[in-house]
């Protein structure tokens, strides 16, 4: 192991990378916060300012995947379609079988201009998250609690609200649901055949109701699905960890453009049509499985320097304070200050690690369990 990757997985720089998003991104949240008032005189103003704002915080995440673990992502899509990519809205159905999919997903955000207004239908009880969770408040991020009766008023209203959105956005949806395990699997298949539907080996059976009440309520704002497939190369499964202690893999994304209009408006026939979806991005991963790629031309989508000019900017304005704190405390500080100091640190370590947690597959909901749907 050289210098460097040495450095990259000692807790030391865990612990100040941690710092530096926390930090950073609760002055974020303040930030946006006062950008209350500004909603009652010019909402579209207040909309632009916080994608701004939101990007100071999801960038960070770009920054460490890309430029800290140095992680590759790989594009296969038709060229013809590439040069639309971030120019229109767009609804992304994506696998959801990965503890970093999101992070993928936001690097490719970032190379098409639309990380800061990303959207995504997500569960409530990621609201509540410190930083990510505030910052979607502020994003007009759609929640839901996974419980259709509660869910179809609230999720069409805060979906309706997105039509007049000033800046173009990718609205992400994972119909699955929850993440792939082998027992939510097992059961969604004896699902599958109750319903009579073809098995699918590498997805859950998706949810068909958010992506039908996503397309009738955008219809007219946003112009096409993109149907996504991410795999890693050499059979990997990445985590939040690895990356934060700097280790590298190697993410194939196939994304196919397929225009709105051409899914059909009842809520029958766009499920049927969903379920149509699901069977040829299960063929997309055998493929890739059995050939190492995807079907379709590699079109090469380049990263962009903000996300680390962004990084190292915060890391100095939050940085420096840190170090002058320090530096006074240990040369005056007294004992019960210390003792303060250093028990206020572990109990942000602690939150920065419970953070983490939410991303691990192993600590995730019941939810499409065997009589839990809902937990
Ligand atoms: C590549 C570019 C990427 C771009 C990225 C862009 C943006 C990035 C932005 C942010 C990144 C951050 C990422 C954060 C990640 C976190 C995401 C999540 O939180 S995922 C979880 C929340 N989302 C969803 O659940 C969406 C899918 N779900 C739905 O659509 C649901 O329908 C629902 C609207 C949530 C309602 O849930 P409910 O449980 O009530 O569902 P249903 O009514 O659909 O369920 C009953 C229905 O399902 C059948 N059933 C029962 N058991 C199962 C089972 N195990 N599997 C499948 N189906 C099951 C049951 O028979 C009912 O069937 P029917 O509909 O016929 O009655
Ligand atoms: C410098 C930059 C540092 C960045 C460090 C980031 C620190 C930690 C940030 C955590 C942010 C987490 C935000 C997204 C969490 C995504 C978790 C997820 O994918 O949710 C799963 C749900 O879909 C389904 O839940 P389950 O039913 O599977 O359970």
């Amino acid at each position: 192991m050289g210098l460097v990757e040495l450095l990259k997985s000692h807790i030391l720089c865990h612990l100040i990378i941690g710092y530096v998003f926390l930090a950073s991104g609760l002055l974020v949240n303040l930030l946006q916060l006062c950008t209350l008032p500004l909603w009652w005189f010019n909402k579209q103003l207040a909309r632009t300012v916080n994608c701004r704002l939101g990007y100071c915080i999801s960038s960070q995440g770009v920054a460490l995947l890309d430029w800290w673990s140095g992680t590759k992502c790989t594009l296969y899509t038709d060229p013809k379609d590439y040069p639309m990519y971030g120019k229109e809205n767009g609804i992304v159905v994506l696998n959801h079988n990965f503890e970093v999919d999101f992070l993928c997903g936001w690097s490719f955000c970032e190379r098409f201009g639309v990380l800061g207004s990303s959207k995504v239908l997500v569960k409530k009880e990621l609201a509540y998250m410190p930083v990510i969770g505030w910052m979607w408040y502020f994003l007009e991020i759609v929640f839901c609690k996974r419980k259709w009766e509660e869910d179809r008023i609230a999720v069409a209203q805060s979906l309706k609200r997105l039509r007049d959105y000033p800046e173009n956005f990718w609205f992400l949806l994972f119909c699955e649901g929850t993440r792939f395990t082998a027992q939510k699997h097992q059961i969604s298949m004896e699902v599958a055949e109750k319903k009579g539907l073809p098995k699918l080996k590498h997805h859950l059976l998706p949810r068909t109701k958010g992506f039908w009440v996503t397309v009738q309520n955008l219809r007219g704002s946003v112009v096409a699905v993109y149907d996504s497939v991410l795999n890693f190369r050499n059979n990997e499964t990445p985590t939040l960890l690895g990356i934060l202690s700097g280790k590298k893999y190697h993410a194939d994304l196939y994304v196919r453009r397929i225009p709105l209009e051409s899914i059909p408006e009842g809520e029958a026939e766009c499920a049927a049509w969903l379920h149509k979806l699901y069977q040829e991005k299960d063929n997309f991963q055998e493929e890739y499985i059995q050939t190492g790629r995807f079907p379709g031309p590699i079109v090469s989508s380049p990263q962009r320097p903000w996300p680390l000019v962004n990084w190292l900017c915060w890391s100095v304005l939050v940085l420096y304070p840190l170090g002058v704190f320090l530096v006074s405390l240990v040369s005056t500080g007294s004992t019960l200050s210390i003792l303060v100091s250093v028990a206020f640190c572990s109990a942000a370590s602690l939150v920065f690690r419970w953070m983490i947690g939410q991303t691990e597959i192993s600590r995730g909901s019941g939810y499409g369990n065997k009589g839990n749907n809902n937990g």
